[in-house]
Protein backbone atom coordinates (compact mmCIF):
# COMPACT_ATOMS: atom_id res chain seq x y z
CA UNK A 1 0.00 0.00 0.00
CA UNK A 2 1.25 3.14 -0.93
CA UNK A 3 1.77 5.63 2.03
CA UNK A 4 2.75 9.15 1.07
CA UNK A 5 4.84 10.79 3.50
CA UNK A 6 5.32 14.38 1.45
CA UNK A 7 5.36 16.55 -1.72
CA UNK A 8 8.67 17.54 -3.85
CA UNK A 9 8.89 21.60 -3.42
CA UNK A 10 12.96 21.09 -4.96
CA UNK A 11 15.09 19.22 -6.49
CA UNK A 12 19.41 19.67 -7.53
CA UNK A 13 19.53 17.66 -10.49
CA UNK A 14 19.59 14.00 -10.19
CA UNK A 15 21.24 14.33 -6.59
CA UNK A 16 18.94 15.31 -4.21
CA UNK A 17 15.03 16.00 -3.33
CA UNK A 18 13.36 18.72 -1.00
CA UNK A 19 10.17 17.54 0.33
CA UNK A 20 7.25 19.33 2.62
CA UNK A 21 6.75 16.15 5.00
CA UNK A 22 3.36 15.98 5.70
CA UNK A 23 2.02 17.02 8.76
CA UNK A 24 1.33 13.59 11.45
CA UNK A 25 3.79 11.74 8.94
CA UNK A 26 6.32 9.78 10.34
CA UNK A 27 10.08 10.88 8.52
CA UNK A 28 13.73 9.99 9.85
CA UNK A 29 16.87 10.44 9.20
CA UNK A 30 18.28 7.23 7.11
CA UNK A 31 15.09 6.04 6.17
CA UNK A 32 14.38 5.24 2.62
CA UNK A 33 11.42 6.62 0.25
CA UNK A 34 10.42 6.16 -3.40
CA UNK A 35 8.44 9.51 -5.09
CA UNK A 36 5.59 7.97 -6.91
CA UNK A 37 8.06 8.34 -10.43
CA UNK A 38 9.93 5.67 -9.00
CA UNK A 39 13.13 7.61 -7.60
CA UNK A 40 14.67 5.63 -4.42
CA UNK A 41 15.79 8.46 -2.07
CA UNK A 42 17.14 7.99 1.52
CA UNK A 43 16.65 10.63 3.63
CA UNK A 44 19.66 13.25 4.57
CA UNK A 45 18.23 15.82 6.39
CA UNK A 46 14.95 17.20 8.56
CA UNK A 47 14.25 20.53 9.37
CA UNK A 48 11.44 21.95 11.41
CA UNK A 49 10.50 25.91 10.40
CA UNK A 50 7.95 28.16 12.16
CA UNK A 51 6.90 30.79 9.32
CA UNK A 52 5.41 33.28 11.94
CA UNK A 53 8.43 32.91 14.21
CA UNK A 54 10.65 36.17 13.65
CA UNK A 55 11.97 38.57 16.72
CA UNK A 56 9.32 39.81 17.91
CA UNK A 57 8.30 36.49 18.62
CA UNK A 58 11.69 35.36 19.89
CA UNK A 59 11.61 38.52 22.41
CA UNK A 60 7.73 37.61 23.70
CA UNK A 61 9.20 34.09 24.82
CA UNK A 62 11.35 35.67 27.72
CA UNK A 63 10.95 32.70 30.24
CA UNK A 64 9.61 29.44 31.07
CA UNK A 65 6.57 31.03 32.83
CA UNK A 66 5.84 33.25 29.80
CA UNK A 67 5.58 30.91 27.66
CA UNK A 68 3.39 29.02 29.84
CA UNK A 69 1.11 31.94 30.51
CA UNK A 70 0.98 32.37 26.85
CA UNK A 71 0.27 28.66 25.70
CA UNK A 72 -2.64 29.11 28.45
CA UNK A 73 -4.13 31.71 26.22
CA UNK A 74 -4.10 29.65 23.24
CA UNK A 75 -1.38 30.64 22.18
CA UNK A 76 0.84 27.46 20.59
CA UNK A 77 3.01 28.15 17.48
CA UNK A 78 4.28 24.64 17.16
CA UNK A 79 0.88 23.23 16.12
CA UNK A 80 -0.47 25.87 14.34
CA UNK A 81 2.35 27.87 11.83
CA UNK A 82 5.38 24.66 11.77
CA UNK A 83 6.48 23.02 8.81
CA UNK A 84 8.50 19.95 8.37
CA UNK A 85 10.86 20.15 5.66
CA UNK A 86 13.33 17.54 4.13
CA UNK A 87 16.40 16.40 2.01
CA UNK A 88 16.78 13.22 0.84
CA UNK A 89 19.41 11.66 -1.86
CA UNK A 90 18.96 10.02 -4.56
CA UNK A 91 20.03 6.41 -5.20
CA UNK A 92 18.57 5.93 -8.39
CA UNK A 93 15.04 5.00 -10.38
CA UNK A 94 13.69 1.22 -9.25
CA UNK A 95 13.48 -0.68 -12.20
CA UNK A 96 11.79 -4.21 -12.47
CA UNK A 97 13.94 -5.79 -9.33
CA UNK A 98 16.57 -3.58 -9.93
CA UNK A 99 18.16 -0.03 -9.82
CA UNK A 100 19.39 2.51 -12.50
CA UNK A 101 21.25 5.66 -12.75
CA UNK A 102 18.36 8.54 -12.98
CA UNK A 103 18.77 10.14 -16.69
CA UNK A 104 16.78 13.11 -15.49
CA UNK A 105 15.79 14.91 -12.35
CA UNK A 106 12.40 14.23 -10.29
CA UNK A 107 9.20 16.33 -11.04
CA UNK A 108 8.38 19.02 -9.12
CA UNK A 109 5.15 18.26 -6.81
CA UNK A 110 5.22 14.70 -7.14
CA UNK A 111 4.59 12.83 -4.02
CA UNK A 112 7.03 11.07 -1.85
CA UNK A 113 6.00 7.98 -0.23
CA UNK A 114 7.68 5.52 2.26
CA UNK A 115 9.44 2.90 0.26
CA UNK A 116 7.49 -0.82 1.27
CA UNK A 117 9.58 -3.14 3.26
CA UNK A 118 8.79 -5.56 0.09
CA UNK A 119 10.51 -3.04 -2.31
CA UNK A 120 13.79 -2.59 0.08
CA UNK A 121 13.89 -6.76 0.18
CA UNK A 122 13.77 -6.46 -3.28
CA UNK A 123 16.29 -4.40 -3.78
CA UNK A 124 18.96 -6.15 -1.19
CA UNK A 125 18.65 -9.18 -2.77
CA UNK A 126 22.09 -11.15 -2.86
CA UNK A 127 22.18 -14.52 -5.23
CA UNK A 128 25.18 -15.71 -4.51
CA UNK A 129 27.21 -15.81 -1.08
CA UNK A 130 25.17 -13.36 0.65
CA UNK A 131 25.81 -12.86 4.58
CA UNK A 132 23.43 -10.86 6.91
CA UNK A 133 24.83 -8.46 9.23
CA UNK A 134 21.80 -6.98 10.81
CA UNK A 135 18.17 -5.81 9.61
CA UNK A 136 17.52 -2.54 7.38
CA UNK A 137 16.75 -0.30 10.26
CA UNK A 138 13.59 0.55 10.70
CA UNK A 139 12.11 -2.77 8.81
CA UNK A 140 12.60 -6.52 9.21
CA UNK A 141 14.34 -6.81 5.98
CA UNK A 142 17.94 -8.74 6.62
CA UNK A 143 20.86 -6.60 5.75
CA UNK A 144 22.64 -8.78 3.25
CA UNK A 145 26.15 -8.45 1.76
CA UNK A 146 27.86 -10.20 -1.25
CA UNK A 147 30.48 -11.90 0.45
CA UNK A 148 32.70 -11.96 -2.44
CA UNK A 149 32.10 -8.57 -3.48
CA UNK A 150 33.33 -7.91 -0.29
CA UNK A 151 35.78 -9.81 0.11
CA UNK A 152 37.72 -9.88 -2.85
CA UNK A 153 37.58 -5.76 -3.69
CA UNK A 154 38.35 -4.69 0.07
CA UNK A 155 36.52 -2.95 2.72
CA UNK A 156 37.12 -0.85 5.29
CA UNK A 157 35.45 -0.28 8.78
CA UNK A 158 36.02 3.05 9.17
CA UNK A 159 34.31 5.31 12.42
CA UNK A 160 35.47 6.61 15.69
CA UNK A 161 36.62 4.86 18.90
CA UNK A 162 33.90 2.83 20.90
CA UNK A 163 32.11 3.08 18.28
CA UNK A 164 31.18 -0.55 17.91
CA UNK A 165 34.01 -1.47 14.57
CA UNK A 166 35.43 -4.71 16.23
CA UNK A 167 31.67 -5.76 17.09
CA UNK A 168 31.05 -5.66 13.42
CA UNK A 169 34.64 -6.84 12.73
CA UNK A 170 33.46 -10.02 14.54
CA UNK A 171 29.94 -10.36 13.04
CA UNK A 172 31.31 -10.58 9.39
CA UNK A 173 34.05 -13.28 10.45
CA UNK A 174 31.43 -15.35 12.37
CA UNK A 175 29.07 -15.21 9.15
CA UNK A 176 31.91 -15.53 6.68
CA UNK A 177 33.57 -18.75 8.57
CA UNK A 178 30.38 -20.32 9.19
CA UNK A 179 27.63 -19.44 6.16
CA UNK A 180 30.44 -18.82 3.30
CA UNK A 181 33.16 -21.21 4.78
CA UNK A 182 36.35 -19.18 4.36
CA UNK A 183 39.12 -18.80 6.17
CA UNK A 184 39.44 -15.74 8.18
CA UNK A 185 42.52 -14.24 9.19
CA UNK A 186 42.61 -11.40 12.76
CA UNK A 187 45.11 -9.01 13.08
CA UNK A 188 44.65 -8.22 16.62
CA UNK A 189 46.98 -6.01 18.40
CA UNK A 190 44.87 -5.64 21.44
CA UNK A 191 44.41 -9.89 21.98
CA UNK A 192 40.37 -8.36 22.39
CA UNK A 193 39.58 -11.17 20.11
CA UNK A 194 40.39 -14.15 21.60
CA UNK A 195 36.97 -13.90 23.44
CA UNK A 196 35.78 -15.21 20.04
CA UNK A 197 36.85 -18.78 21.39
CA UNK A 198 33.69 -18.28 24.17
CA UNK A 199 30.09 -18.78 22.70
CA UNK A 200 27.88 -15.74 23.99
CA UNK A 201 24.55 -17.44 23.53
CA UNK A 202 22.74 -20.50 23.92
CA UNK A 203 22.72 -21.54 19.93
CA UNK A 204 24.51 -24.06 18.37
CA UNK A 205 25.89 -22.31 15.58
CA UNK A 206 27.28 -20.18 18.65
CA UNK A 207 29.33 -23.55 19.76
CA UNK A 208 30.34 -24.28 16.46
CA UNK A 209 31.59 -21.07 15.61
CA UNK A 210 33.59 -20.50 18.49
CA UNK A 211 35.27 -24.11 17.79
CA UNK A 212 36.53 -22.81 14.58
CA UNK A 213 38.76 -19.72 15.64
CA UNK A 214 42.34 -20.28 16.62
CA UNK A 215 44.62 -18.07 18.26
CA UNK A 216 48.10 -17.89 17.62
CA UNK A 217 50.36 -16.12 20.11
CA UNK A 218 54.17 -15.58 19.27
CA UNK A 219 56.40 -18.26 20.77
CA UNK A 220 58.43 -16.43 23.22
CA UNK A 221 55.96 -14.05 25.15
CA UNK A 222 54.91 -14.27 28.66
CA UNK A 223 50.46 -14.29 28.05
CA UNK A 224 50.17 -14.95 32.01
CA UNK A 225 48.37 -11.84 32.68
CA UNK A 226 45.73 -12.28 29.50
CA UNK A 227 45.49 -16.10 29.87
CA UNK A 228 44.49 -14.80 33.48
CA UNK A 229 42.06 -12.29 32.72
CA UNK A 230 40.29 -14.73 30.26
CA UNK A 231 39.67 -17.53 32.90
CA UNK A 232 38.71 -15.09 34.95
CA UNK A 233 36.09 -13.70 33.33
CA UNK A 234 34.80 -17.34 31.21
CA UNK A 235 35.89 -19.79 33.34
CA UNK A 236 38.01 -21.75 30.88
CA UNK A 237 41.47 -21.55 29.99
CA UNK A 238 41.80 -19.37 26.54
CA UNK A 239 43.05 -22.18 23.71
CA UNK A 240 46.14 -21.01 21.74
CA UNK A 241 49.50 -21.96 19.78
CA UNK A 242 52.52 -20.70 19.86
CA UNK A 243 54.19 -19.79 16.54
CA UNK A 244 57.51 -19.29 15.48
CA UNK A 245 58.74 -17.83 11.83
CA UNK A 246 61.92 -19.39 10.63
CA UNK A 247 64.38 -16.31 10.49
CA UNK A 248 64.70 -17.17 6.68
CA UNK A 249 61.55 -15.95 5.46
CA UNK A 250 62.23 -12.81 6.44
CA UNK A 251 62.48 -10.93 3.57
CA UNK A 252 65.97 -8.07 3.21
CA UNK A 253 63.79 -4.91 3.21
CA UNK A 254 62.05 -6.06 6.81
CA UNK A 255 64.96 -7.39 8.41
CA UNK A 256 67.29 -3.82 7.51
CA UNK A 257 64.22 -2.04 8.77
CA UNK A 258 64.13 -4.05 12.03
CA UNK A 259 68.18 -4.00 12.47
CA UNK A 260 68.11 -0.35 11.74
CA UNK A 261 65.12 0.73 14.34
CA UNK A 262 66.55 -1.61 17.28
CA UNK A 263 70.75 -1.41 16.49
CA UNK A 264 71.15 0.97 13.84
CA UNK A 265 73.17 0.17 10.82
CA UNK A 266 76.29 1.25 8.90
CA UNK A 267 76.10 1.47 5.45
CA UNK A 268 79.07 -1.27 5.19
CA UNK A 269 76.63 -3.34 7.57
CA UNK A 270 73.42 -3.27 5.08
CA UNK A 271 75.73 -4.11 1.86
CA UNK A 272 76.96 -7.22 3.76
CA UNK A 273 73.81 -7.92 4.27
CA UNK A 274 72.32 -7.20 0.83
CA UNK A 275 75.24 -9.89 -0.36
CA UNK A 276 74.63 -12.66 2.34
CA UNK A 277 71.13 -12.72 3.83
CA UNK A 278 69.61 -16.35 2.46
CA UNK A 279 66.00 -15.08 2.07
CA UNK A 280 63.76 -17.82 1.34
CA UNK A 281 59.92 -17.52 1.88
CA UNK A 282 59.11 -21.34 1.81
CA UNK A 283 57.52 -23.65 4.52
CA UNK A 284 60.66 -25.95 3.58
CA UNK A 285 63.29 -23.71 4.10
CA UNK A 286 66.04 -24.82 6.47
CA UNK A 287 65.55 -24.33 10.47
CA UNK A 288 69.04 -23.63 11.54
CA UNK A 289 70.59 -22.42 14.89
CA UNK A 290 71.24 -18.69 15.19
CA UNK A 291 74.66 -19.14 14.94
CA UNK A 292 74.54 -21.38 11.94
CA UNK A 293 72.88 -18.73 10.40
CA UNK A 294 74.94 -15.91 11.45
CA UNK A 295 78.01 -17.98 10.36
CA UNK A 296 76.04 -18.40 6.45
CA UNK A 297 75.28 -14.75 6.14
CA UNK A 298 79.44 -13.75 7.25
CA UNK A 299 80.41 -16.45 4.94
CA UNK A 300 77.88 -14.99 1.95
CA UNK A 301 78.92 -11.78 2.16
CA UNK A 302 82.87 -12.07 3.62
CA UNK A 303 84.14 -10.98 0.07
CA UNK A 304 82.43 -7.95 -0.56
CA UNK A 305 83.78 -6.63 2.73
CA UNK A 306 86.39 -3.86 2.91
CA UNK A 307 90.01 -5.50 3.24
CA UNK A 308 91.77 -4.74 6.85
CA UNK A 309 90.55 -3.75 10.17
CA UNK A 310 87.69 -1.78 8.75
CA UNK A 311 85.94 -4.52 7.17
CA UNK A 312 86.66 -6.86 9.73
CA UNK A 313 84.94 -4.44 12.54
CA UNK A 314 82.17 -4.01 10.40
CA UNK A 315 81.54 -7.84 10.07
CA UNK A 316 81.82 -8.25 13.82
CA UNK A 317 79.83 -5.67 14.95
CA UNK A 318 77.07 -7.23 12.37
CA UNK A 319 77.72 -10.41 13.82
CA UNK A 320 76.49 -9.39 17.25
CA UNK A 321 73.84 -7.33 16.29
CA UNK A 322 72.41 -10.04 14.25
CA UNK A 323 72.80 -12.57 16.72
CA UNK A 324 71.40 -10.33 19.44
CA UNK A 325 68.23 -9.22 16.95
CA UNK A 326 67.61 -13.51 16.44
CA UNK A 327 67.93 -14.16 20.34
CA UNK A 328 65.80 -11.07 21.32
CA UNK A 329 62.95 -11.24 18.44
CA UNK A 330 60.13 -13.14 20.18
CA UNK A 331 58.60 -14.53 17.07
CA UNK A 332 61.24 -16.77 15.49
CA UNK A 333 61.73 -20.26 15.33
CA UNK A 334 65.39 -21.95 14.84
CA UNK A 335 64.85 -24.97 15.82
CA UNK A 336 62.38 -27.76 15.98
CA UNK A 337 60.83 -29.14 19.27
CA UNK A 338 61.50 -24.82 20.95
CA UNK A 339 59.78 -24.69 24.28
CA UNK A 340 58.25 -22.02 25.59
CA UNK A 341 58.16 -23.14 29.22
CA UNK A 342 56.26 -26.29 28.92
CA UNK A 343 54.76 -25.20 26.23
CA UNK A 344 55.66 -26.32 22.31
CA UNK A 345 56.61 -23.61 19.61
CA UNK A 346 55.34 -24.51 16.40
CA UNK A 347 56.74 -23.15 13.37
CA UNK A 348 54.44 -21.08 11.38
CA UNK A 349 52.41 -23.04 8.77
CA UNK A 350 50.53 -20.47 6.59
CA UNK A 351 49.24 -23.12 4.18
CA UNK A 352 48.18 -25.19 6.95
CA UNK A 353 45.71 -22.41 8.69
CA UNK A 354 43.96 -21.39 5.64
CA UNK A 355 43.49 -24.17 4.05
CA UNK A 356 40.33 -24.73 5.92
CA UNK A 357 37.33 -22.22 7.11
CA UNK A 358 37.97 -20.94 10.49
CA UNK A 359 38.94 -18.03 12.37
CA UNK A 360 42.20 -17.50 13.24
CA UNK A 361 43.07 -14.62 15.16
CA UNK A 362 46.98 -13.12 15.50
CA UNK A 363 47.34 -11.92 18.97
CA UNK A 364 49.82 -9.35 18.90
CA UNK A 365 49.18 -7.86 21.83
CA UNK A 366 52.91 -8.53 24.00
CA UNK A 367 54.69 -7.28 21.23
CA UNK A 368 55.76 -3.69 20.86
CA UNK A 369 54.61 -1.81 17.56
CA UNK A 370 57.65 -2.21 15.35
CA UNK A 371 57.61 -6.13 15.96
CA UNK A 372 53.60 -6.48 15.61
CA UNK A 373 54.70 -4.79 11.97
CA UNK A 374 57.05 -7.13 11.66
CA UNK A 375 55.06 -10.10 12.34
CA UNK A 376 51.83 -8.70 10.44
CA UNK A 377 54.31 -8.25 7.20
CA UNK A 378 56.03 -11.56 7.40
CA UNK A 379 52.51 -13.35 7.60
CA UNK A 380 50.95 -11.10 4.70
CA UNK A 381 53.94 -11.66 2.57
CA UNK A 382 54.03 -15.47 3.31
CA UNK A 383 50.27 -15.52 2.12
CA UNK A 384 50.43 -13.62 -0.67
CA UNK A 385 52.87 -16.11 -2.16
CA UNK A 386 50.80 -18.90 -0.83
CA UNK A 387 47.96 -17.39 -2.60
CA UNK A 388 49.70 -16.25 -5.81
CA UNK A 389 50.37 -20.27 -6.37
CA UNK A 390 47.00 -21.37 -4.81
CA UNK A 391 48.19 -23.00 -2.41
CA UNK A 392 45.65 -21.83 -0.02
CA UNK A 393 41.86 -21.07 0.27
CA UNK A 394 40.38 -17.65 0.06
CA UNK A 395 40.89 -15.84 2.63
CA UNK A 396 39.99 -12.92 4.16
CA UNK A 397 42.24 -10.62 6.44
CA UNK A 398 40.66 -8.05 8.51
CA UNK A 399 43.41 -5.81 10.36
CA UNK A 400 42.69 -3.81 13.54
CA UNK A 401 44.49 -0.77 13.84
CA UNK A 402 45.07 -0.19 10.40
CA UNK A 403 46.19 3.28 10.57
CA UNK A 404 49.54 0.97 12.29
CA UNK A 405 49.85 -1.09 10.15
CA UNK A 406 49.86 1.21 6.87
CA UNK A 407 49.78 4.64 8.22
CA UNK A 408 49.53 7.62 5.63
CA UNK A 409 52.69 9.54 6.83
CA UNK A 410 54.58 7.62 9.08
CA UNK A 411 57.25 4.32 7.71
CA UNK A 412 55.99 1.07 8.89
CA UNK A 413 57.64 -2.19 8.05
CA UNK A 414 54.50 -3.48 6.79
CA UNK A 415 53.01 -1.10 4.94
CA UNK A 416 54.26 -2.34 0.98
CA UNK A 417 53.01 -6.00 2.00
CA UNK A 418 49.14 -4.32 2.81
CA UNK A 419 49.71 -2.23 -0.62
CA UNK A 420 50.18 -5.34 -2.54
CA UNK A 421 47.14 -7.29 -1.27
CA UNK A 422 44.94 -4.20 -1.63
CA UNK A 423 46.37 -3.85 -5.13
CA UNK A 424 46.79 -6.93 -6.41
CA UNK A 425 45.29 -9.71 -3.72
CA UNK A 426 42.33 -9.79 -5.59
CA UNK A 427 43.15 -11.79 -8.52
CA UNK A 428 44.75 -14.27 -5.96
CA UNK A 429 41.45 -14.61 -3.89
CA UNK A 430 43.02 -12.13 -0.61
CA UNK A 431 40.98 -10.14 0.46
CA UNK A 432 41.59 -7.05 3.46
CA UNK A 433 39.20 -5.54 5.83
CA UNK A 434 40.72 -2.32 6.97
CA UNK A 435 39.60 -1.53 10.60
CA UNK A 436 40.58 2.13 12.11
CA UNK A 437 39.24 4.98 14.09
CA UNK A 438 41.63 7.41 12.52
CA UNK A 439 40.86 7.21 8.70
CA UNK A 440 42.81 10.42 8.43
CA UNK A 441 45.73 8.52 8.82
CA UNK A 442 45.62 5.16 6.59
CA UNK A 443 47.80 5.38 3.41
CA UNK A 444 45.76 6.81 1.02
CA UNK A 445 46.30 4.21 -1.74
CA UNK A 446 45.29 1.20 0.61
CA UNK A 447 41.86 3.12 1.60
CA UNK A 448 41.15 3.84 -1.80
CA UNK A 449 41.46 0.17 -2.95
CA UNK A 450 38.81 -0.91 -0.35
CA UNK A 451 35.21 -0.74 -2.79
CA UNK A 452 32.83 -1.72 -0.13
CA UNK A 453 33.17 1.34 3.07
CA UNK A 454 31.47 0.67 6.51
CA UNK A 455 31.12 3.87 8.18
CA UNK A 456 29.90 3.84 11.74
CA UNK A 457 29.61 7.17 14.04
CA UNK A 458 32.79 9.62 12.66
CA UNK A 459 32.59 12.53 14.39
CA UNK A 460 36.25 14.00 13.94
CA UNK A 461 36.23 16.77 11.01
CA UNK A 462 39.24 15.85 9.84
CA UNK A 463 38.25 12.34 9.04
CA UNK A 464 35.09 12.81 7.58
CA UNK A 465 36.93 14.87 4.87
CA UNK A 466 39.65 12.78 4.44
CA UNK A 467 37.28 9.79 3.75
CA UNK A 468 35.13 12.45 1.87
CA UNK A 469 38.04 12.40 -0.80
CA UNK A 470 39.07 9.29 -0.80
CA UNK A 471 36.38 7.13 -0.85
CA UNK A 472 34.47 7.07 -4.27
CA UNK A 473 30.83 5.50 -3.08
CA UNK A 474 30.04 8.60 -0.38
CA UNK A 475 28.93 12.18 -0.65
CA UNK A 476 30.05 14.59 1.73
CA UNK A 477 26.26 14.79 2.25
CA UNK A 478 25.77 11.52 3.56
CA UNK A 479 29.09 11.95 5.79
CA UNK A 480 27.08 14.39 8.00
CA UNK A 481 24.89 11.72 8.60
CA UNK A 482 26.79 9.61 10.21
CA UNK A 483 28.22 12.19 13.06
CA UNK A 484 24.25 10.52 14.42
CA UNK A 485 24.80 6.89 14.10
CA UNK A 486 24.04 4.74 17.36
CA UNK A 487 26.47 2.42 18.47
CA UNK A 488 24.82 -0.73 16.69
CA UNK A 489 23.98 1.94 13.60
CA UNK A 490 25.93 1.15 10.35
CA UNK A 491 25.89 2.65 7.03
CA UNK A 492 27.26 0.41 4.27
CA UNK A 493 27.53 1.88 0.34
CA UNK A 494 29.97 0.17 -2.34
CA UNK A 495 30.37 -2.90 -4.26
CA UNK A 496 28.88 -5.63 -1.86
CA UNK A 497 25.49 -4.10 -1.66
CA UNK A 498 23.48 -3.17 -4.36
CA UNK A 499 21.74 0.06 -2.46
CA UNK A 500 23.41 1.94 0.35
CA UNK A 501 21.93 0.43 3.19
CA UNK A 502 21.70 1.80 7.03
CA UNK A 503 21.94 -1.30 9.49
CA UNK A 504 20.80 -2.35 12.35
CA UNK A 505 24.25 -4.30 13.21
CA UNK A 506 22.75 -7.91 14.16
CA UNK A 507 24.23 -9.67 17.89
CA UNK A 508 27.16 -11.59 18.43
CA UNK A 509 27.41 -15.89 18.40
CA UNK A 510 31.26 -15.17 20.31
CA UNK A 511 31.90 -13.05 23.15
CA UNK A 512 32.99 -9.59 22.30
CA UNK A 513 36.21 -8.34 23.61
CA UNK A 514 36.34 -4.95 22.85
CA UNK A 515 35.09 -3.38 26.55
CA UNK A 516 35.63 0.21 27.50
CA UNK A 517 37.43 0.09 30.84
CA UNK A 518 34.99 2.50 32.87
CA UNK A 519 36.17 4.09 36.67
CA UNK A 520 33.85 1.69 38.58
CA UNK A 521 35.40 -1.55 37.35
CA UNK A 522 38.71 -0.57 38.43
CA UNK A 523 39.48 -2.65 41.71
CA UNK A 524 40.58 0.04 44.56
N1 LIG B 1 25.48 -4.25 17.28
C1 LIG B 1 25.66 -4.04 18.58
N2 LIG B 1 24.76 -4.49 19.47
C2 LIG B 1 24.94 -4.28 20.78
N3 LIG B 1 25.99 -3.60 21.32
C3 LIG B 1 26.90 -3.13 20.49
C4 LIG B 1 26.79 -3.31 19.08
N4 LIG B 1 27.86 -2.72 18.51
C5 LIG B 1 28.59 -2.19 19.52
N5 LIG B 1 28.02 -2.43 20.70
C6 LIG B 1 28.51 -1.98 22.02
O1 LIG B 1 29.43 -0.92 21.82
C7 LIG B 1 30.63 -1.16 22.55
C8 LIG B 1 31.81 -0.66 21.73
O2 LIG B 1 31.94 -1.47 20.58
P1 LIG B 1 33.38 -1.85 19.99
O3 LIG B 1 34.28 -2.36 21.06
O4 LIG B 1 33.13 -2.74 18.83
O5 LIG B 1 33.85 -0.43 19.51
P2 LIG B 1 35.16 -0.06 18.69
O6 LIG B 1 34.74 0.98 17.73
O7 LIG B 1 35.81 -1.29 18.14
O8 LIG B 1 36.06 0.54 19.82
P3 LIG B 1 37.65 0.80 19.80
O9 LIG B 1 37.93 1.83 18.77
O10 LIG B 1 37.91 1.29 21.18
O11 LIG B 1 38.30 -0.53 19.51
C9 LIG B 1 30.68 -2.67 22.79
O12 LIG B 1 31.29 -2.99 24.00
C10 LIG B 1 29.25 -3.07 22.77
O13 LIG B 1 28.75 -3.07 24.09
Amino acid sequence: MVNPVGIIHGVDGVRRIRFRVFDGASVWIGQYVVTSEGYLCRVSRIERRNYLTDDRILAEMSSFERIERLKKYGFNLEFTSTITLAEALIIGVVEGSGIRQPMAPPHLYTYVNEAPSELISNLTVINSAPITIGKVKGSDTPARLDAEKLTTHHCAILASTGSGKSWLAGVIAEELALTIKMPVVIIDPHGEYSSMQYPAVDDPLANEVASMVNIYVPGRVDTGEIDKYYMAKFGEPRRYIRIGVNPRNMPLGVLIKLLTHYYGLTDTQRRLLEEGWPYDPSIDAPLTTIDELVGEVIERSRGSAPKGYAGESSISSLVSKLRSFLENRPFFITMYGEHYGDEPIRLLDVENMLNKPGINVIDLSTLDLMDQQALVALMLDSMFNLAKRRRIMPTFVIIEEAHNFSPSKALSISKSSILRIAREGRKFGLGLCIVSQRPSRIDPDVLSQCMTQIFKRIINPLDLKYVASVAENISSDELTTLKSLNPDEAYVTGMATPIPLLVRVKGRLTHHGGVTRWISTINP
